[in-house]
């Protein structure tokens, strides 16, 4: 019997999602599509008639927008946002920035889904030489954070992104799940990747092939201990779902099948 239900989503389609780019902790925008799907993803909650006590969120802007655009199309505007670092995007470290399909013309495919899916490969570190090393470091919201600007990471493996989110989840988010709120996290593809792997001990290996498209809900129904009941839900139209994966595995493809 499921005691909770949690739902994780990855914000709708940024500026560089569209643009192919690596985003991570570059604060885009959500692009035109994005707004939408965040609007129709709020909608479809509403028309299922879910109910949310909490948001947590990223501190990066397209994380937040999605979470506001789908509380608004929900009518529950109202409803508390707590943000954190620790739910921000993986750091690609060096990659951000790069387009990915060329990238795979470069390094070739496998190597870049290594990179993006692996679990324990790290990019390599950004250094003060890459165009976006201050625009993220001279960023007020990093003194924000509860680890000291120096301490945050320069680039970091799945592995690492659960490393840091982990004790948020055990401190901040269980607490208010075992209460009875009823939970979304508007977050990011690997961060919600990361957290999945946690929560339905999916291996090591298996992770490789989990992908999440963006501004699709995902239900988790969990027992009292948090662990699922049943898999995972992608609620929406289930072959445009299909497609939207496709299309998210495709981008790191030097030629994209068809
Ligand atoms: O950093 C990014 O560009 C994407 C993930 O990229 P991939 O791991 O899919 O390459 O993160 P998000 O759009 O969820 O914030």
């Amino acid at each position: 019997m499921s005691k909770y239900k949690l739902f994780l989503l990855r914000h709708g389609e940024g500026a560089w999602n569209k643009e192919n780019r690596f985003c991570s902790w570059v604060d885009q925008k959500l692009s035109e599509d994005g707004v939408k799907e965040a609007q129709d993803c709020g909608r479809l909650l509403k028309e299922q008639g879910y109910k949310f006590d909490l948001v947590f969120t990223s501190i990066l802007s397209r994380s937040i927008q999605t979470a506001w655009l789908v509380l608004e199309a929900m009518g529950q505007e109202w409803v508390p946002v707590v943000k954190s670092w620790r739910l921000n995007e993986r750091h690609y470290g060096s990659l951000i920035g790069l387009n990915r399909a060329e990238m795979a013309v470069q390094h070739g495919d496998e190597k870049v889904k290594l990179w993006r899916r692996s679990y324990d490969i790290t990019p390599p570190p950004i250094d003060e030489s890459h165009p976006y090393f201050l625009e993220i470091y001279n960023d007020r919201r990093y003194t924000t954070c509860d680890v000291s600007k120096e301490n945050l990471p320069r680039a970091e493996s799945l592995k690492e992104v659960l490393d840091r989110l982990l004790p948020y989840w055990d401190s901040t988010v269980v607490p208010e799940i075992r209460n009875g709120r009823t939970v979304l996290i508007s977050a990011h593809g690997n961060s919600c990747r990361a957290l999945l792997k946690h929560l339905e001990g999916i291996s090591d290996e298996d992770i490789v092939s989990v992908t999440l498209p963006t501004g699709i809900p995902v239900l988790l129904e969990l027992d009292e201990n948090l662990r699922p009941v049943k898999p995972r839900q992608l609620l929406g139209d289930q072959a445009k779902i299909q497609a939207a994966i496709k299309k998210v595995e495709d981008q790191g493809k030097a030629k994209p099948s068809t």
